[in-house]
C-alpha cells in the first residue's frame, strides 16, 4: 500500500477528536466510511454570516441572516394538536415575522426586548416571513465571528456542529495526506486551486470567491478521474458476449406494433431505432444513452427494442424511477403488449408475499417476457430465464460501475438509458463515457407548442380559470401543481390539500383528485389510473408528477408559486402537457418581486425548447447556487453540474484526450492514478 492510499482507509484507523463508535455508526449511515469520504463530504450550501441582511431588503426564497430585536411573541392554535409560534422582529429598517411550528415553548424561552440573530428561509405569505429559522442570542453568541459556515446534508441523528468539528479535526490532523493529484502544468495553465487549499476553502471558506474556486477545482478533479478511467479501460463492449447470438431480422412483432399505432415514427425515432438495430444485428452489445427532450418519444423507442428482443426469445426489463411511473408504464405498455400476446408483468416494492413468489418463479422460468418495475427489479433476488435488454431511466443515477453490474444480470448485456437532460451530444459522450449516445432531436409532428403565461394578479387568474373551464368543457384535463415546499412532506401535503379544496370549490362540475407524497403507493396508483381514464378531470398534486407521467388528454397546467421552481424543474413539469394532438396551456402563478425569478418565468413564456432552457438556466443561475449533480442524474459525478460546468467538462475532455493520455504514466501522476484505480476498483474486482 502506498502512503497516499491511506486516505482510503476506514475512519476508525484515524485519530480525530469526537470520533467514537456511535459517531462512526452515524457517519456510516451517511455513507461516510473512509477518511476520504469524510473529507470529501462537501457542504451542500453555505451560510454567509459575514453580513446581516436589512429586513427591508429581504427577498422571497432567500436564505438570510437577520439581526433584530424581538418586540412581541405569541402562540396560536392551528387545529388539533398543532400550533404556531409567531415572533415579531425589528431592525432599524423594518419588521419581520418569524414563525415556528409546534414549538410552543419558544414563547417562553425567547425574550422580548432582546436582540437575536435568525438564520433561515424567507417566504412570502401575507407578508415576509422567516420560517423555522435557527436562532442565537446576540449577547451570548461568541460563535458569531462573522464567518461563512458550511451547511451539510445530514441524516436526522447527525448535527451540523458535530460534523463541522469532525471535518475540521480531520483536516487539521491529516490534510497533508491529500497530495496534489492534478498535474502541476494543468494547475498552472488553468489556474486551478491546489488541493490542500481547496479542501480548506470548500469546508471553511474565507470568502464566497474562495468557495467558488474550490468547487471548480473539485469538478475538474472528479472529471479527470472519471474520464481517464473510462479512457483507460475502454468500457465500450468490454463485457463478453456470454452467448453467441444472432437476432432474427424479420421483426414481425415490431411491424405489427407499428401498424397498430395511429401515427408514424418521427425521423429521429427511426434513426435511433436503426442505430440500436445495427448494434444488435451485428451481434454487438448495445450500451446506449437515448437522449431526447420531454415528450420526444423515448418510451416508444424503448418499446420497439423490447419487442425486438421478445421476438428473438429474450426477456426484457423496463425500470422506472418511481412506483407511480412503473404502474403507469405497466398499464399503458402492458395493455398493448398483452394484446399482442406478450406476457408482461409488474414488479415493484408493493408486490409481496405469495404473489411475489409466484411472479419471481414465472420470471425465472421464462413465462414472463417483459417485466416492468422499480428498483426492486435488481435489488431483490430476481433471476431471469434469458434476459436480453434492460431499459432504465437516467433518474436512477447509476454510474459506470452500477451500469456494468446491471448489464451482467442479462444473458445479453444490452442496456438503454433514457435521458431528458439536455446536454450537447459531444458532452454527453464525454460524461457517460461508457455509453454510446443517440439523440431524438425532433418532436412528433402536429404537436402544438405549449402556450405559457405568467400570471401575477387576481383578475388575470380569474380569466385563466374561465379559460380552463372552457378547456374542461371541451373534454380536456388539467393539472394544478401546489407550491414547492421543501421543509417537510407534511407541509407540502397541507398546501396541496388546501389547493385541492379551493379547486374543488371553483370547478364544482368536475372531479378533482389529489396526489401527494404522503399517500400510499396503491392510493397514488389508483388516483393516477382514474386520471388516465378521465374519470377524474383535474389533478391537484405536489411535484410527484414531475417525471414521465403521460396523459396526452391533459392540456392545462397551473403551477402555483412558480418562482419556487428552478427552470429545469419547470420544464419537466410543463412537459407533462403538450403530449397529444390538442393545443396545451401552462399558467405560472407568481407575484414575485425577485429579478432572477422574474427572468425565469419570462424564459418559460418564451420557449419550450429544452436546450434553450438549459442554456438560460446556466446564464441565470447565480454561480454556485446549486452544488453537485442534483440535476444531472449521473451518479459518477458528485461535484460536477453538467449544465453549469459545461466549460469545465469541455476542458477536461480535451485534456484527457491529448495531454493526459501521454503523461499519465509519469511518476508525478501516481496520485491521480491511484484515485482512478480506487474509483474503478469495483469493476476490476469483478
Ligand atoms: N412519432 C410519434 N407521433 C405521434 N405521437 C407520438 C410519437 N411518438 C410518441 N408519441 C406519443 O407522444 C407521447 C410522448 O411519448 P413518450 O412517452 O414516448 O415520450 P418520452 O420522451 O418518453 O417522454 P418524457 O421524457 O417526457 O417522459 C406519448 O403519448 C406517445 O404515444
Amino acid at each position: 500500500m502506498t502512503e497516499y492510499s491511506k486516505i482510503y482507509n476506514p475512519l476508525n484507523t484515524f485519530k480525530i477528536k469526537g470520533l467514537g463508535e456511535k459517531t462512526l455508526d452515524k457517519l456510516r449511515s451517511m455513507g461516510i466510511e473512509t477518511l476520504y469520504d469524510l473529507i470529501y463530504y462537501f457542504p451542500r450550501a453555505y451560510e454567509d454570516r459575514t453580513n446581516f441582511k436589512d429586513i427591508i431588503n429581504l427577498r422571497q426564497d432567500e436564505y438570510a441572516v437577520v439581526k433584530g430585536r424581538i418586540v412581541g411573541i405569541e402562540n396560536r392554535k392551528l387545529g388539533y394538536r398543532k400550533n404556531i409560534t409567531k415572533a415579531r422582529v425589528s431592525d432599524p429598517t423594518g419588521f419581520l415575522e418569524v414563525v415556528w411550528f409546534n414549538m410552543p415553548h419558544l414563547k417562553y424561552s425567547l425574550k422580548v426586548g432582546e436582540e437575536y440573530i435568525f438564520i433561515g428561509n424567507i417566504k412570502r405569505g401575507y407578508n415576509f416571513q422567516m420560517v423555522s429559522p435557527e436562532y442565537k442570542r446576540v449577547e451570548e453568541e461568541k460563535e458569531f465571528k462573522g464567518e461563512i459556515l458550511p451547511i451539510y446534508g445530514l441524516t436526522k441523528s447527525m448535527k451540523q456542529s458535530t460534523l463541522r468539528k469532525l471535518i475540521e479535526g480531520a483536516l487539521n490532523n491529516y490534510e497533508g495526506y491529500f497530495k496534489e493529484n492534478i498535474p502541476a502544468e494543468i494547475l498552472k495553465e488553468y489556474r486551478i486551486m491546489e488541493r490542500e487549499r481547496a479542501l480548506r476553502e470548500i469546508h471553511f471558506p474565507k470568502s464566497t470567491k474562495g468557495a467558488e474556486g474550490a468547487k471548480n477545482r473539485f469538478a475538474v478533479e472528479e472529471l479527470l478521474v472519471l474520464q481517464m478511467g473510462i479512457q483507460e479501460k475502454r468500457y465500450l463492449g468490454d463485457i463478453a458476449n456470454k452467448e453467441q447470438y444472432k437476432l432474427q431480422d424479420n421483426k414481425h412483432l415490431v411491424k405489427r406494433f407499428l401498424e397498430g399505432l395511429h401515427f408514424q415514427l418521427t425521423g429521429a425515432q427511426k434513426r435511433v431505432v436503426t442505430e440500436i438495430y445495427r448494434d444488435l444485428n451485428q451481434g454487438r452489445i448495445t450500451n446506449r444513452l437515448i437522449q431526447g427532450d420531454v415528450g420526444s418519444g423515448k418510451t416508444m423507442v424503448a418499446m420497439i427494442v423490447l419487442l425486438y428482443m421478445v421476438e428473438n426469445s429474450y426477456q426484457g426489463v423496463m425500470m422506472a424511477p418511481t412506483e407511480i411511473l412503473a404502474v403507469q408504464h405497466y398499464l399503458s405498455i402492458g395493455r398493448i403488449f398483452e394484446k399482442m400476446g406478450i406476457r408482461t408483468a409488474l414488479l415493484t416494492g408493493s408486490v409481496k408475499g405469495k404473489a411475489k413468489e409466484k411472479l419471481l418463479e414465472e420470471i425465472k422460468d421464462g413465462q414472463v417476457d417483459i417485466v416492468i418495475g422499480t428498483h426492486s427489479l435488481i435489488e431483490d433476488n430476481v433471476e431471469f430465464h434469458k434476459l436480453g435488454l434492460i431499459v432504465i431511466d437516467e433518474q436512477h443515477r447509476f454510474g459506470v460501475v452500477q451500469r456494468k453490474k446491471l448489464r451482467e444480470k442479462g444473458v445479453l448485456a444490452n442496456l438503454l438509458v433514457m435521458s431528458a437532460t439536455p446536454i450537447p451530444r459531444s458532452l454527453a459522450l464525454s460524461i457517460y463515457g461508457d455509453l454510446d449516445v443517440s439523440v431524438i432531436d425532433e418532436l412528433p409532428p402536429g404537436r402544438k407548442p405549449i402556450k405559457t403565461k405568467w400570471i401575477d394578479n387576481e383578475p388575470d387568474l380569474e380569466k385563466a380559470y374561465t379559460f380552463i373551464e372552457k378547456q374542461l368543457a371541451k373534454g380536456r384535463q388539467a393539472y394544478f401543481v401546489a407550491p414547492l415546499i421543501e421543509e417537510s412532506e407534511k407541509m407540502a401535503t397541507k398546501s396541496a390539500t388546501e389547493l385541492h379544496r379551493e379547486i374543488e370549490e371553483r370547478f364544482g362540475n368536475y372531479k378533482v383528485g389529489i396526489l401527494h407524497g404522503r399517500m400510499r403507493n396503491s392510493e397514488k396508483d389508483e388516483i393516477m389510473g382514474e386520471f388516465k381514464e378521465n374519470n377524474i378531470q383535474i389533478m391537484v398534486s405536489t411535484t410527484v408528477i414531475e417525471v414521465g407521467v403521460n396523459v396526452p388528454n391533459a392540456t392545462v397546467m397551473v403551477i402555483s408559486s412558480a418562482e419556487r421552481f428552478g427552470l429545469s424543474a419547470l420544464h419537466q413539469l410543463r412537459g407533462r402537457i403538450g403530449r397529444g394532438e390538442h393545443a396545451s396551456y401552462c399558467f405560472l402563478l407568481s407575484n414575485t418581486e425577485n429579478d432572477s425569478s422574474k427572468s425565469r418565468l419570462r424564459v418559460m413564456e418564451e420557449t419550450t425548447d429544452g436546450f434553450e432552457i438549459a442554456e438560460e438556466d446556466l446564464r441565470l443561475r447565480k454561480s454556485g447556487e446549486i452544488f453537485g449533480t442534483k440535476q444531472s442524474g449521473v451518479s459518477d459525478l458528485k461535484f460536477v453540474d453538467i449544465v453549469h460546468d459545461v466549460k469545465t467538462i469541455k476542458m477536461v475532455r480535451d485534456l484527457s484526450k491529448e495531454y493526459l493520455k501521454e503523461n499519465l504514466g509519469r511518476i508525478e501522476n501516481i496520485y491521480l492514478k491511484e484515485d482512478i484505480k480506487r474509483k474503478f476498483m469495483n469493476i476490476e474486482n469483478n
